[in-house]
Parts: structure tokens; C-alpha cells; sequence
């Protein structure tokens, strides 16, 4: 089916699930914008007022990347992302799929909060949803509508479901029915999808990937963990050509509009755990026609970053973002991995005293910390895993591309820029590090001495 057969429905992208669960979701939402413009006005307020003491020394790096982002990110008259690039009808294709599948997560997280579903275990102990299997299938159904022979590269496959015997075949049931629902938002002319079509759809992501040709490569929910919690996420797709990656597009349901809630420490100053917060305002971003949470970056090669709403239906111009323009490392501020067991939070820490960073980390679940650095929430990233571990390649291409087009750096430890194109894995030496370019360098020598002076 070509792009002008597939009709959008213009601007009806409320949710439609049962009214039961409708009520619940657009109360739950309610409750996420209150508790959110709460957590907005205490923070514009503390930063207005000169009595302020409370983590100061913190917010002093928190204050400055904040402003250098309101400075940077700016709506540029008359330019359109990615048009006249090779590759402009490619980053509306990807958008539009990023769009449909964050409806679905969005759905299944918030049925994960009021525990009408569970998550399940993979065999290699990893967790999976509904929602990982779903936004695959129909992010590959979106793609295949323009590019019927696209090579596709993406965490999931439907071994489980097809081998899976009873309850394979109820889960998948269900994920059909949350591809058709998505599906048909969007477009309602659309042919219903059976069990065996989705199958065919999440098992395109069987590809291997590597240097010829051109290959998309899907992460459909990044941050599993912080899903299944209410937390950040990202559906992250990004597209290689001949071995390089060209376009990425990555949604963020979950992402404040504004970076000042991200602040993981500080929910906690305000009587708030992160998770009551982000519990909150989990679930229900498609729904919205105001603009307080959820995004949707793109990035074509040479086009610069840009950022949407989620829903379309947003009448909003995107805003191209920018990394923080910060020189003096102690003003950086730095964002992690949650989980010790992903990154050596021990390591990270001796570096960021190396550079004289002063802030605490900012931990933040999945590529929305790649986000976070190209739109200057944050200054570096940095992830340090076991040396056993071997880095995917969907948890990082979508994220990578958003950082370099925003005028960032991505590299290992040893400042080399990452390969997508070696097949599944990245070959990387230590470590994975973002930062604008003049923050870049001054990593690489506090990498040096901290490794120098004790090895992961
Ligand atoms: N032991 C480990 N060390 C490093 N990364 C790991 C890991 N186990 C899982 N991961 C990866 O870390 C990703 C989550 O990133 P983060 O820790 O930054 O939130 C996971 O993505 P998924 O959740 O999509 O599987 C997974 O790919
Ligand atoms: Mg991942």
C-alpha cells in the first residue's frame, strides 16, 4: 500500500478502549498533569527565589543547562525537518511509525500500572510486555507499507509466541489486537491483521543487519525495566545506509516536556518518590491535545535534531534541539544508567570527580537519556558495563544519530565512534560516553586517569 492509500484520520487520536478502562486512563492523566505542573511550579518557584537554599550546589549545573537549553532549542522560520534529504519521505515514514506504536505502549503501560497485565519472562531472563511484541509488529507493518522489502533488525522475534503452546497463543491474541487497534487510529481504512500476519510482522526483525545495503534497526521498547515500573522508556528506530547510520526517530511517551522533572534526586525533595511521579504520568500521552509530557525525536544525517509532540494531533511545530553549549565542566551535569548492574555507577563517579562535576547524576532509564543530552537535560552520558557484557546495536542507533545531529559526540571510552555496522552486537572498547564536542574531549582524559588509577 502506498503512503496516499493509507488515510490518516484527522485528528481523531483519542484511545479507544473499553469506557472502563478510557475513564481510568484520562483520570490517571489528570492526576499525572496536576502532580506534574505541581512539581513544575515548586521548581520554577525555588529557582526564582533568592532565599533558595535547597541543593543549591546542584542546581546551579541544573539552572544553566536548563537556560542553555531554553536558549538553544529554537523554532527555526521556515525550516522543515529533513526536507529536501535524501532521506525526507524515510523520516515521515519513521515518525509516523514511532507515533503508532507509542499509543500502544502507552496503552499497556498503564494496564501494567493498574495490573490488568503482567510482564513475562524471556529465557534469557529478560523481561518482555505486550507492548515490546506490538510496537514491533506495527512499526515493521508501517515501514513495509512504503518498503515491502526492507531489511529489519529488531530486538523481538515470535519464537515464544509460536512455540509457546496455550498461552503463547493467548498473548498472542492479544498483541494482534493491539496492532489492529493501533493500527486502525491511524488508519482506518486498513486491512485487519490476523495472528499469523503478526507473527510475519515482528519475525521481519530476524535480520542481520551489516555493512551493504540499507537496514532499519528497532529497539521497540528500550528500558524494558522502566516500563514495566511507570518509568522512562523509548521506542527507538533508527535506519543504516551502506553501514552508516542516517535517521533516527525516537519516542519518548514518558518524557517531560520540560527537562526540570526529570531530575531523578530531586522528586524527592518534594515529598514525592520518582516512582509516585512517574506512576502518575505514565500512560495517555497520545491522548493529549496540550503539550506537558511525551516526545518524538528525529534526525536525519546533516539535518539536525528536531523535536514533536507524540500525538499528532498536537498542533505544534517541532523545535530543533541542541546539546548544551556548558565549557566548564564543573557546571556538567551527567545522566546514567539506573541500574548498578548495567553501568559501574563506581566508575562513572570517579570520572565525574575527575572533570570536578559537581550535580549528582542523573539516572534515567533507556535512550531517553540520549535524548536527554541532545535536547541539553543533561551534558554526558556515560555507560560503563561489565566487561563481559556485549552491547546491542538497537539499544544505542536510534539514540546515537539524535546526540551527533544535535552537534554532540558519541564514541567509547577510547574515543572511537560506534560501528552499526558489524551485524547484532557493537564492538566496543569499555564503555559508551555523549557529550558535546568540547566536553568530549576533557571525558576522554578523566576516562584516562580513573581507568589509570583503577580498572573496572
Ligand atoms: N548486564 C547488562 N549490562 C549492560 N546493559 C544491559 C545489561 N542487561 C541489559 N542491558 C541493556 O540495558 C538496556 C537498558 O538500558 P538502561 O540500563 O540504560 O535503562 C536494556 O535494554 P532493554 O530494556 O530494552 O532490554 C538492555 O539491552
Ligand atoms: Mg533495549
Amino acid at each position: 500500500m502506498s503512503e496516499a492509500s493509507l488515510m490518516m484520520r484527522g485528528g481523531g487520536c483519542a484511545w479507544k478502549g473499553t469506557n472502563n478502562a478510557r475513564t481510568t486512563t484520562s483520570a490517571t492523566c489528570e492526576n499525572g498533569r496536576r502532580a506534574f505542573n505541581n512539581l513544575l511550579a515548586q521548581k520554577q518557584k525555588q529557582r526564582r527565589s533568592p532565599n533558595a537554599t535547597v541543593k543549591k550546589k546542584n542546581n546551579k549545573a541544573f539552572i544553566s543547562s536548563v537556560a542553555v537549553a531554553a536558549e538553544d532549542s529554537t523554532q527555526v522560520a521556515n525550516e522543515i525537518p529533513a526536507k529536501g534529504t535524501k532521506y525526507e519521505r524515510e523520516n515521515a515514514i519513521a515518525l509516523d511509525a514511532v507515533r503508532i506504536a507509542s499509543t500502544i505502549c502507552d496503552k499497556v503501560q498503564a494496564q501494567l500500572m493498574r495490573m490488568d497485565e503482567k510482564s513475562i519472562t524471556k529465557g534469557d531472563k529478560s523481561l518482555v510486555t505486550l507492548a515490546d511484541y506490538a510496537a514491533q509488529a506495527v512499526i515493521a507493518w508501517r515501514i513495509g507499507q512504503d518498503e515491502p522489502d526492507m531489511k529489519f533488525l529488531g530486538e523481538e522475534d515470535a519464537d515464544a509466541l509460536v512455540n509457546g503452546g496455550e498461552d503463547g497463543k493467548e498473548v498472542l491474541g492479544k498483541i494482534t489486537i493491539l496492532v489492529n487497534e493501533a493500527i486502525h487510529l491511524f488508519y482506518p481504512e486498513a486491512k485487519e491483521l490476523t495472528d499469523d500476519d503478526v507473527v510475519a510482522l515482528i519475525d521481519k526483525g530476524k535480520g542481520e543487519g551489516g555493512p551493504e545495503g540499507r537496514h532499519w534497526i528497532l529497539d521497540p521498547v528500550d528500558g524494558t525495566l522502566g516500563f514495566v515500573r511507570g518509568d522512562q522508556y523509548a521506542i527507538a528506530l533508527a535506519l543504516m545506509d551502506q553501514g552508516k547510520l542516517v535517521l533516527g526517530a525516537m519516542g519518548c511517551p514518558n518524557m517531560p516536556k520540560s527537562g526540570d522533572v526529570l531530575e531523578f534526586n530531586d522528586a524527592y525533595s518534594y515529598g514525592f518518590s520518582p516512582r509516585t511521579v512517574s506512576k502518575m504520568l505514565a500512560g495517555g500521552s497520545s491522548a493529549k491535545t496540550d503539550w506537558y509530557k511525551g516526545c518524538v525525536f528525529t534526525a536525519v544525517r546533516g539535518n539536525g535534531c528536531w523535536m514533536w509532540p507524540t500525538s499528532p494531533d498536537v498542533k505544534v511545530s517541532p523545535t530543533k534541539v541542541h546539546v548544551s553549549s556548558a565549557f566548564d565542566p564543573r557546571k556538567a551535569r551527567f545522566c546514567e544508567p539506573v541500574m548498578k548492574a548495567n553501568s559501574s555507577q563506581g566508575f562513572t563517579a570517579s570520572v565525574a570527580d575527575n572533570l570536578g562535576i559537581e550535580s549528582k547524576p542523573l539516572r534515567i532509564y533507556s535512550q531517553v537519556k540520549y535524548g536527554s543530552v541532545a535536547r541539553a537535560d543533561a551534558d554526558v552520558f556515560m555507560k560503563f558495563p561489565k566487561a563481559e557484557y556485549r552491547e546491542k546495536v538497537w539499544d544505542h542507533a536510534g539514540g546515537v544519530i539524535l546526540v551527533e545531529e544535535a552537534g554532540g559526540v558519541v564514541s567509547d571510552a577510547g574515543g572511537v565512534p560506534l560501528d552499526f555496522s558489524k551485524g547484532r552486537y557493537l564492538e566496543l572498547d569499555r564503555g559508551i560516553v555523549a557529550a558535546s564536542s568540547a566536553l568530549h574531549e576533557k571525558l576522554m582524559q578523566a576516562i584516562q586517569m580513573s581507568w589509570d588509577s583503577a580498572a573496572l
